[in-house]
């Protein structure tokens, strides 16, 4: 038996099923979860020594690579000061200085620890700020595990089967519409209908939590003239897009200004931190500033912010973003020549460092509906064989995959052999 397989029974005793997340489970794909002990640049290594290129990267944080020794070396430096004060620091005044400075739209932001406090946060600000209840969000998008927003979810409660979880009562999940991915009538529609009801509209600008579905052409655009249309509050869900698919986030890549934005994943470069913000007329409705509340003891945790400036400063330098891009976009030619020549139905999306692997026909996913449409059982068993070739990829059809910054040719070959094989047996 291998450690990750005598690990997972053990874990089994005490943690529900084996895992702290469940889409750490492999619930996906089948097969047992690998557990990790160490992790360095591209690679991360399991508890049986076997290393793998990590197209997971923590899911999502780790757009440098692992173990970067500039972020280390922060952490080491404040790591000397004390592990959290419950106070202000000034390196949370330069985090919200440089992330107002990298995306504009953030005039004011408050530091969280998680994305899920992030968006749960920012949905209580536009109710508060709004004066109404209801929100919109979009079938398979995920925004983390709060109330209002665990209806029609992706990411593992789509995975699981389990899109609107129980214990949400009936009474919040009725506050939430839901409408399909890159819809606009369906929006125009539904705002004409209730427009005076909703509070905000949140969005993955990028969706990556059905798979990867970028946005169609103009949909963004429309959505936000929508938004003013109706004084409804316009929430870009960053944590997975910010600071990955352009240094401005989703919103820097297409040109929208939204309302407010949540971060998390890269902005804390792996330690626990989320962040929300967006227009000062509406941000000046937190605590203390007004009455809407919100808090946390950790928030702003100093040994966080050291790892999340020194990240931040990392991938703000000339060229970064344009290198993730190149290197995904070969991978994905690669792996889309492999698979034509194998003979498999094969579609990618990729948005800068961000991209979706579908087993399919079709050439334009556009919302949940295509992205489930797809041969999942073909995916869990190229899932597999990537994995016996030493790829990591996420554990789920219904997950985006990351590129990260260690990543060179080395690591293209790797992946690409491996998926030649992968793709000629599935044949
Ligand atoms: C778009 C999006 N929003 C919110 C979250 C929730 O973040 P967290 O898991 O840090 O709570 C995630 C991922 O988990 C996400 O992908
Ligand atoms: N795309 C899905 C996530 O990022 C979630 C990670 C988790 O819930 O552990």
């Amino acid at each position: 038996m291998s450690r990750s397989a005598t690990l997972f029974e053990n874990a089994q005793q005490h943690i529900p099923g084996g895992v702290n997340s469940p889409v750490r489970a492999f619930a996906g794909v089948g097969g047992t979860p690998l557990f990790f002990k160490h992790a360095e640049g591209a690679y991360v290594v399991d508890e049986d020594d076997k290393r793998y290129v990590d197209y997971i990267g923590s899911w999502g944080p780790m757009i440098l690579g692992h173990g970067h020794p500039e972020v280390l070396d922060a952490v080491r430096n404040q790591l000397q000061h004390g592990l959290s004060y419950g106070a202000p620091t000034a390196l949370e005044v330069e985090m919200a200085d440089l992330v107002s400075q990298l995306v504009p739209s953030m005039e004011m932001l408050r530091m969280v620890s998680s994305g899920t406090e992030a968006t749960m946060s920012a949905i209580r600000l536009a109710r508060g700020y709004t004066g109404r209840d209801s929100i919109i969000k979009f079938e398979g998008c995920y925004h983390g595990h709060s109330d209002s927003l665990l209806v029609k979810a992706g990411s593992g409660a789509l995975t699981l089967g389990v899109p609107s979880s129980p214990g949400v009562p009936a009474a919040f999940a009725q506050h939430t519409l839901t409408l399909p991915y890159n819809d606009l009538a369906a929006i125009e529609q539904c705002l004409k209908e209730k427009g005076e009801e909703i509070a905000c509209i949140i969005i993955e600008p990028v969706a990556g939590n059905m798979n990867c579905i970028p946005p169609q052409e103009g949909f963004h655009q429309g959505l936000r003239k929508l938004c003013d249309e109706h004084g409804v509050v316009l929430i870009f869900d960053e944590v997975m897009t910010g600071f990955r698919v352009s240094l401005g986030g989703a919103q820097g890549h297409y040109g929208i200004t939204p309302d407010l934005s949540t971060f998390g994943k890269v902005i804390g470069g792996g330690m626990p931190v989320g962040c929300f913000g967006g227009k000062k007329e509406i941000m000046s409705h937190i605590a203390p500033l007004g009455p809407v509340y919100q808090a946390g003891t950790l928030s702003g945790n100093p040994l966080a912010m050291a790892a999340g400036l020194a990240t931040l400063k990392l991938v703000s330098q000339p060229g970064f973003h344009d290198k993730l891009d190149s290197y995904a976009k070969r991978l994905l030619a690669g792996l889309q020549e492999r698979a034509d020549a194998a003979g498999i139905p094969f579609t990618t999306t990729q948005v800068g460092g961000m991209f979706g692997l579908f087993f399919t026909d079709n050439k334009d996913i556009r919302n949940f509906e295509d992205a489930v449409a797809c041969d999942v059982e073909r995916f869990k068993k190229f899932f597999h064989l990537m994995l016996d070739g030493g790829v990591y990829l996420a554990p789920s059809a219904f997950e985006a995959g990351f590129v990260s910054a260690a990543m060179g040719e080395t690591e293209l070959q790797i992946t690409l052999d491996a998926a030649e094989k992968a793709f000629k047996a599935l044949a």
